[in-house]
């Protein structure tokens, strides 16, 4: 047995998956020839066909893209309790909760997980919570000083009996009513619990640090949303506590695994290798979701495949909740100047003078001197003897609306600004500097929170994304110019490519989905028939793409309902809220708009078992996002039914539409069959009559 000393915090295992590159290729060579076949007989058809060609080159781009994510999937193991023995003080960490609306985001959801993350399982003196409230609400600002209270006696409760769901509505809601032999006993412990809490002066035992981070916004200041609210955070632990490492999740994303933070720290402190990693993120599950995920965003099988192949790379996107960063890292340091990679520069390189510093950092004095204390390597605050009324006095300042105002913040340094998916956005610029990034899964899952419920909520957030996504995709933090003028792999650069193109695969979609019902109603063709070798290669591309998916569901252990409902959600996402998406970025790039972020409604679970089926049912609202999904589900039914009965134009040089055409169009109307029921539904399960 080796001594424990030189035993890994953490392994890297590549996964075995020869059976699925198989199958990605033979998809792959499949869409090749069978463009190949379009593109030789383009002259003897018409515009669907050449239509179709297009579509399916780009379905045949993304293929590529899916190919290239996927190809080294790997997974990381962390030894936590190997940890005390290699690391002899573990470093502190500033945890970061964001809130902005509390009636979207009712504060029990914020409280629950900020008491989550002050119970954790790590040195009580080395946290420190910060919670940034962009709604500036007495309410929970008012629910946050109840948690501070109750936190005194959550914290010790969970820590002596080693519970494992440390966020208290779900804790309760669980296990209480499990057995009353139980629930006696915990009678019994919560008044013994008060004992433990007068010990209040023993830090070890105590709460971590609470703090609670409402910025100034005026009208005239562009607030930048998410991205604004974490540099003001950062800004604001940077005067008081100026961890080294810092942890952010929203507000509905609470700490399901006790020991996350160790877990997490094995893989950002042992070797120089893991030093390269600037970022761990922790996939997001979902707690209390529905069952077969009729919504299809639960993200299993997303975040199974696509993080675990980039991980194989250059490291996953950073997701914006759920993830450690390196506090040097978001302050913009490459590995270079870190002195991980090649020499370490010399302590008067390292040294910036006060001028330089407060340009790109702002006028705070405290806070400057802060940063050249995380830039030069010193871990923590040094001064023991914490001075706080003037930590305060520093935080109003670097927490008002003009402090950024000529600095770095949002461009070279912190979050950056400019688009609605901040979090890519930051995660490109780190990983253009040259570091890397890792997945971190233990079980049980590191952290649980809401996915939206509903069709207009669900498509607030689609929207949001893919507008986010693109606005990466146009501006000149591209990863094609992070690739070609920076430190961005080629491959990373294929795996952003793959996500920030999500809106524009709208266009190719509905063109594609609209061809079978224009073929119908013109009596042309876009499939081959029956007499040509070709129609073996769709047919068998139809076949084995939907094995191939739906084996990725089964292997998660997810049932055939999850992944028809996920194939079915992914065409009606791209035909509402990714086009809408594609809109509102052509409005901004045409300066008639500015884009905004609208933030999620987050639902508490409404049943206990996630199997109200009425829940599972798409809702509508009059949002014009409805619309060309819509319009697509009439014309296919007309065309269907026009079809059927042979109402249809005599066919231009014999060869009119025929089956292939009314099996794909009888497939489009399968997967829009919410619209279809929201035709004939009632309330919001019924598409409103402006919509129509
Ligand atoms: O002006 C704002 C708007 C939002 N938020 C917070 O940002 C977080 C994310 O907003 P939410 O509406 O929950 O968006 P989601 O789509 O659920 O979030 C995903 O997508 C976002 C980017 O679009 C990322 O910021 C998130 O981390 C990621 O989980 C929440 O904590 C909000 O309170 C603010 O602090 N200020
Ligand atoms: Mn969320």
């Amino acid at each position: 047995m080796a001594s424990p000393i030189f035993l890994p915090l953490q392994e890297k295992v590549p996964r075995k998956n020869t059976l699925q590159r198989a199958s990605e290729l033979t998809i792959f060579y499949l869409l090749l020839s069978f463009l190949l076949y379009r593109l030789l007989s383009l002259n003897d058809h018409g515009v669907p066909w050449l239509l179709a060609f297009l579509c399916e080159s780009w379905f045949t781009f993304v293929w590529f893209l899916s190919i290239n994510i996927k190809w080294n999937l790997v997974d990381h193991k962390t030894y936590p309790e190997r940890l005390l023995q290699r690391v002899p003080e573990l470093p502190p960490v500033d945890m970061f909760v964001t809130t902005a609306d509390p009636v979207l985001e009712p504060p029990i959801i914020t409280v629950n997980t900020v008491l989550s993350l002050l119970a954790v399982d790590y040195p009580t003196h080395k946290l420190a919570c910060y919670v940034s409230d962009d709604g500036g609400s007495p309410l929970t600002f008012y629910s946050l000083v109840e948690t501070a209270k109750f936190a005194k006696l959550w914290v010790p409760f969970c820590k002596k009996y080693d519970i494992q769901v440390r966020a208290p509505f779900h804790y309760f809601s669980s296990e209480l009513n499990s057995s009353s032999d139980l629930s006696s006993d915990l009678l019994r412990d919560w008044r013994e619990m008060k004992v433990i809490w007068e010990n209040k002066d023993n830090l070890l035992n105590g709460v971590p640090l609470l703090v609670y981070v409402s910025r100034e916004k005026q009208p005239k200041h562009p607030h930048h949303f998410k991205a604004g609210a974490m540099n003001v955070l950062t800004r604001v632990s940077g005067v008081i506590t100026n961890a080294p490492f810092m942890l952010n999740v929203d507000c509905d994303l609470f700490a399901n695994n006790p020991q996350i933070v160790l877990h997490a720290m094995c893989l950002l402190l042992g070797s120089d290798k893991e030093r390269e990693y600037a970022f761990v993120q922790c996939p997001q599950h979902i707690y209390g979701g529905l069952k077969d995920d009729p919504f299809g965003n639960q993200m299993i099988v997303l975040q199974e495949y696509l993080a675990r192949g980039i991980g194989g790379i250059q490291g996953p996107f950073y997701g914006g909740t759920g993830c450690f960063h390196r506090r040097k890292v978001i302050y913009g340091l490459s590995p270079v100047e870190a002195g991980i990679r090649g020499r370490n520069l010399s302590s008067d390189n390292r040294k910036s003078n006060v001028e330089v510093l407060q340009t790109k950092f702002g006028k705070s004095t405290v806070f400057t001197k802060s940063a050249a204390q995380i830039l030069s390597g010193i871990t923590g605050k040094t001064d023991d003897s914490h001075d706080l009324s003037r930590s305060l006095e520093a935080a109003n300042q670097v927490a008002g609306c003009n402090y950024e105002y000529g600095t770095y913040w949002g461009t070279k340094i912190g979050w950056v600004y400019g688009s609605m998916t901040e979090d890519v956005l930051t995660g490109l610029g780190i990983h253009a500097r040259g570091w890397g990034s890792v997945f971190c899964t233990p079980e049980p899952p590191p952290f649980l929170g809401c996915a939206p419920m509903g069709g207009p909520a669900c498509m607030t957030q689609l929207k949001r994304w893919a507008t986010g996504l693109l606005e990466i995709l146009f501006s000149k933090n591209s990863p094609i110019l992070a690739t070609l003028t920076a430190k961005l792999q080629f491959r990373q650069c294929l795996c952003y490519l793959y996500i920030v193109v999500w809106g524009l695969r709208s266009i190719p979609e509905l063109c594609y989905a609209a061809l079978p019902a224009y073929c119908i109603l013109t009596n042309t063709y876009f499939i081959p028939k029956v007499s040509e070798p070709a129609i073996f290669k769709i047919g068998a591309l139809f076949i084995i793409f939907n094995l191939y998916t739906l084996s990725e569901y089964l292997r998660c252990g997810l049932s055939i309902r999850t992944w028809w409902n996920n194939q079915r959600m992914a065409r009606i996402t791209s035909a509402t809220a990714w086009l809408f998406g594609v809109l509102s970025v052509v409005l901004k790039l045409l300066g008639l708009s500015e884009t905004v972020f609208e933030v999620t409604r987050k639902d508490q679970s409404t049943t206990d078992d996630g199997n109200d089926t009425d829940a599972g049912r798409f809702t509508f609202d009059e949002s014009p996002v409805f619309v060309p999904a819509t319009a697509l589900v009439l014309v296919h039914l007309t065309a269907l039914s026009m079809g059927l009965v042979g109402v249809q134009p005599s066919a231009r040089g014999g060869y009119g539409s025929g089956l292939g055409e009314v099996i794909c169009c009888a497939w489009v109307v399968l997967n829009f069959l919410p619209f279809v029921k929201g035709l004939v539904g009632k309330g919001k399960y019924g598409i409103p009559s402006s919509t129509l």
